[in-house]
C-alpha cells in the first residue's frame, strides 16, 4: 500500500502545535528537530518536515499530498492547493501598521511603501482596492523597516501586538486576513488514504473543544438537566443506587462548561463531573 505524504512545518511558529496535534492522532513523529523525514509503516505514512511557506508549493504541485501550513501562507503562495480543515492553533491576523499617528485608513498607503514578507497577499490586496503603492519584499523583523528608512508602512502577522508597540507602530485599516494553521490538500483533489487521515485529525479537534460532564441528579429534574447537556447523540442516563436518582453523562462544549455546571447546580444536579476526552470518532 502507498504512503500517504505530509508536509510539516519544520520550524517556527506551526512547528510544534502542527507535531503535537499529528502524536495525538495517533502519528509517529520526530523527536530530532534536525530529523528531514520520517517514516510511520505502522499508518501508512510519511512525513516531511519542510518550511512552512514552502509547504503549499509541494502539495500544490501534488509532489506531496497533503499538508499544514498557514493559511496566510497558503494564500501568499498562489499555489493551486485547497484548505480542507482549519486547526485551531497558530491564530494571527495580517494587518497593516505605521507610526502612531501617521495612517488612519488603507486609502492613505498611495505612493507609499510598504515592506511584507507576503508580497501575495498584499499586492492582491492593493489591486482590489486600487492602491498604488510600492510593495518592498523582506524576509523578517519587517517592524524595523520603518525606521531603517526602506518603507512608509509595514503589512505583517500580528498575534500580540507587543513586536509593534516594540517598534512604535500601531495597526490601521481593516484586517486583511485573519489566519490559522490549515490543512491542505492539491486544489480539488483527495488524496487515498485522505479520510483515515482527517478523521483522526478530527477526532483530536473535537476532543480538544469538548469535555465530558457526568453528573447525579433526581429524576423529577431529568428534563431540565438533559435540555441543558443535550450531548451528541443524546445523553447517557443510568439508574443510581439511590431512590429516585439517575447519573447523567453528555459531551459539552469546553467553552462555558464551567457556567453549565453552576447551572446545573442550581437545579439540582450534585457529584458534578468534568473531564478532558482525549480523543475521539463521532
Ligand atoms: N506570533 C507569530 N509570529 C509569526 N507567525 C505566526 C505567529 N503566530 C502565528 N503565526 C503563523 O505562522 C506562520 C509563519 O510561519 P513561520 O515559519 O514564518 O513562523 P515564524 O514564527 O515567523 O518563523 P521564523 O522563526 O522562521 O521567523 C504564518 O502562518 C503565521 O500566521
Ligand atoms: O504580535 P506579536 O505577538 O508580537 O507577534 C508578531 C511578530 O512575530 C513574528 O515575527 P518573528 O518572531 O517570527 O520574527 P520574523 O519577523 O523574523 O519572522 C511576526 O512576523 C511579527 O513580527
Ligand atoms: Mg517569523
Amino acid at each position: 500500500m502507498s504512503l500517504l505524504r505530509i508536509a510539516v512545518p519544520n520550524k517556527g511558529s506551526l512547528s510544534q502545535s502542527a507535531s503535537d496535534i499529528l502524536r495525538e492522532s495517533g502519528y509517529r513523529q520526530r523527536d530530532d528537530a534536525k530529523q528531514l523525514t520520517l517514516t510511520d509503516s505502522e499508518n501508512s505514512v510519511e512525513f516531511f518536515y519542510l518550511r512552512p511557506r514552502d509547504i503549499a508549493l509541494y502539495v500544490g504541485e501534488g509532489t506531496l499530498d497533503l499538508g499544514i501550513t498557514g493559511r496566510d501562507l497558503l494564500l501568499d503562495s498562489g499555489a493551486a492547493a485547497d484548505e480542507v480543515r482549519a486547526l485551531g492553533f497558530g491564530r494571527s491576523r495580517f494587518r497593516f501598521a505605521g507610526p502612531t499617528g501617521r495612517f488612519s485608513d488603507v486609502a492613505d498607503l498611495a505612493g507609499t511603501r510598504i515592506a511584507t514578507s507576503y508580497v501575495g497577499v498584499v499586492t492582491a490586496f492593493l489591486a482590489e482596492r486600487g492602491i498604488d503603492a510600492e510593495v518592498v519584499r523582506l524576509d523578517g523583523a519587517v517592524e524595523s523597516s520603518i525606521q531603517l528608512g526602506v518603507a512608509d508602512a509595514v503589512a505583517d502577522v500580528v498575534e500580540t501586538g507587543s513586536t509593534l508597540r516594540a517598534a512604535g507602530l500601531e495597526v490601521f485599516g481593516e484586517t486583511i486576513l485573519e489566519s490559522e494553521a490549515v490543512l491542505i490538500t492539491r486544489a480539488g483533489h483527495l488524496p487515498d488514504g485522505f479520510e483515515v487521515f482527517r478523521r483522526r485529525v478530527e477526532g483530536v479537534l473535537v476532543a480538544r473543544s469538548y469535555v465530558m460532564m457526568d453528573y447525579d441528579i433526581a429524576e423529577a429534574h431529568v428534563s431540565e438537566a438533559v435540555a441543558l447537556t443535550p450531548g451528541i447523540e443524546g445523553p447517557t442516563i443510568a439508574p443510581l443506587h439511590r431512590e429516585g436518582w439517575v447519573a447523567v453523562r453528555a459531551m459539552v462544549p469546553r467553552d462555558g462548561s464551567q457556567r453549565l455546571m453552576d447551572e446545573l447546580y442550581e437545579i439540582g444536579a450534585r457529584g458534578i463531573l468534568l473531564t478532558d476526552i482525549h480523543a475521539c470518532r463521532l
